[in-house]
């Protein structure tokens, strides 16, 4: 079975989000979807949302700490209210625009692999390394495991190269079976793939054997369209 994951970024607001995730949790159960479903939505936009369905809410980020003084962020007190236990850790825009570092983001892991969290870990190379070869994009790739402990039980892992990353521009299939056949082979985790994925290209992306699976930003912001998503992997 899939798993296919909606990150919502910066987007919607707390009403958009509840009927969403109403709508998509309806048809979850109607069409019998079997595949892992997770969403993320704003932090802002966590409510007491009761679903019939398997799919669950994931935080985008949070801070390594249960309570505190640290402005701008939020901690598990604030997850556990809405008994969140799934968490996005090293997105590309974590890494890339907003400056997070690799021991950041490792404190942050230990954190939550520490109080059980499924975690969906972000890898991804940019556009430079990527025009290097592939060598240079596993070395790049593999830098981002510095520090995570890759055994992890309640590990999900996301390559999401960060060309791809709201460009409208896919891996091609053999990118994407070069990179995960490699992380595959080292880590045996499920591995998604991220970075424009589409209504019409899900389905060949997650049919590709090192592929479990995908993390999705623009194309999963309108319901009918992540509707149809879970509906073309269904039967993966
Ligand atoms: O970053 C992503 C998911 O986390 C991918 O975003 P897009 O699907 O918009 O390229």
């Amino acid at each position: 079975m899939a798993i296919i994951a909606s990150n919502f970024k910066t987007n919607h607001t707390r009403k958009s989000t509840a009927s969403f995730i109403k709508e998509v949790d309806e048809f979850i159960v109607s069409n019998k979807i079997e595949s892992e479903v997770i969403v993320f939505p704003t932090a802002t936009s966590f409510d007491f949302i009761k679903t019939q369905s398997n799919l669950k809410i994931g935080a985008q980020n949070a801070y390594p700490i249960e309570n505190g003084s640290f402005t701008g962020e939020i901690g598990t007190q604030q997850l556990d209210e809405f008994n969140i236990r799934t968490i996005l850790i090293g997105h590309s825009e974590r890494r890339h625009i907003l400056n997070e570092s690799q021991a950041t983001i490792a404190k942050k892991y230990e954190f939550y692999k520490a109080l059980g969290y499924k975690i969906i870990y972000c890898v991804g190379e940019p556009l430079e390394v990527k025009q290097s070869g592939l060598e240079k994009t596993l070395e790049y790739v593999y830098s981002q495991f510095d520090g995570i402990d890759i055994n992890y039980e309640n590990l999900i892992l996301a390559y999401e190269p960060v060309w791809a990353i709201g460009t409208g521009v896919t891996a091609t299939n053999d990118d994407i079976e070069a990179v995960h056949g490699a992380i595959k082979k080292r880590i045996n985790k499920p591995l998604l793939y991220g970075g424009s994925v589409k209504v019409d290209n899900v389905r060949e992306i997650c049919s590709i054997e090192s592929v479990d699976g995908a993390l999705i930003g623009t194309a999963s912001w309108v319901a009918d369209d992540f509707k149809q998503i879970l509906e073309n992997t269904k039967d993966l």
